[in-house]
C-alpha cells in the first residue's frame, strides 16, 4: 500500500529551473555536508545515512519566487497528496546538492523527536523540486517511495529538471545512490526541499 503522490513536470515553467541551477553553481563555496539530526536532538554529518551538500546561505529572492510558485500549486498538491488543506501553511526550504556517491537512506520527514516540549509545528507535506544542468550529468539519484507495508518494491521518481514531486510527509522515502562522471559539482543533481508545516499551538 503506497501513500498518494505528485508528479508536476514544469512546474514553475522552464526558466526557473534553469536559474536555480545557476544559483546553486555560483553559490558552491555556501554548501557543506548535510547533517542528520536524531531522536535525542543532536545532530552529526552520517555518510552512511546522508551523503549530500547543504547551502547554509539565504536563497533571497529566488526563495520567495519559488515559494511564491509552491503557494499557488498547494491547493492541487494537497488535492493529489489527500493531505488536508492547512489553513496558514510554513514553508520550510533546504537547498540541496548531492554529487557523485550522493545517496539518502530510508526515512520519513515526519518530526520524530522523543521530547515533544516546545514543538509547535508538524511537518504533513513534504515537496522536493528538481534541477540540474543540462543536458543531464548524472546517472541515478532516483527518489525511491516505499510501501507503508509488505515487501514491495519501491516507486521511483527520476530527478528531471523543472519536476516537483510532492508526499505525505509520513510516507517512507530514500534517494538512490547516484554517478556523476566527472565529479564534479557543477555536474550534479539539485533540489530545492520545502515542508510544509501547520503550526499546532
Ligand atoms: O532529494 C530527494 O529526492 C528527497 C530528499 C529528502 O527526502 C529529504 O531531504 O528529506
Ligand atoms: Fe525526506
Amino acid at each position: 500500500m503506497f501513500t498518494k503522490f505528485a508528479i508536476i513536470d514544469d512546474a514553475f515553467g522552464t526558466d526557473l529551473p534553469d536559474r536555480l541551477a545557476e544559483f546553486a553553481i555560483a553559490n558552491q563555496i555556501g554548501f557543506a555536508a548535510t547533517k542528520t539530526s536524531y531522536a535525542d536532538e543532536s545532530e552529526a554529518v552520517d555518510p552512511e545515512f546522508r551523503l549530500s551538500k547543504r547551502f547554509g546561505g539565504r536563497l533571497e529572492s529566488i526563495g520567495r519566487e519559488f515559494r511564491s510558485g509552491l503557494s499557488n500549486l498547494l491547493p492541487r498538491l494537497y488535492e493529489e497528496t489527500g493531505i488536508p488543506q492547512i489553513e496558514r501553511p510554513l514553508m520550510e526550504n533546504e537547498l540541496i546538492a548531492n554529487g557523485d556517491g550522493g545517496s539518502l537512506a530510508w526515512h520519513i520527514d515526519t518530526m520524530t523527536l522523543d521530547k515533544r516540549d516546545g514543538v509547535d509545528t508538524e511537518r504533513v507535506l513534504s515537496t522536493v523540486y528538481y534541477f540540474h544542468r543540462t543536458p543531464c550529468q548524472f546517472s541515478g539519484g532516483e527518489l525511491e517511495i516505499h510501501s507503508l507495508d509488505g515487501d514491495v518494491k519501491p516507486k521511483l521518481v527520476a530527478p528531471r529538471h523543472g519536476r516537483l514531486v510532492a508526499f505525505p510527509s509520513f510516507a517512507p522515502h530514500s534517494v538512490r545512490r547516484l554517478r556523476v562522471p566527472s565529479g564534479r559539482f557543477e555536474d550534479g543533481r539539485f533540489s530545492l526541499n520545502c515542508w510544509i508545516r501547520f503550526k499546532t499551538a
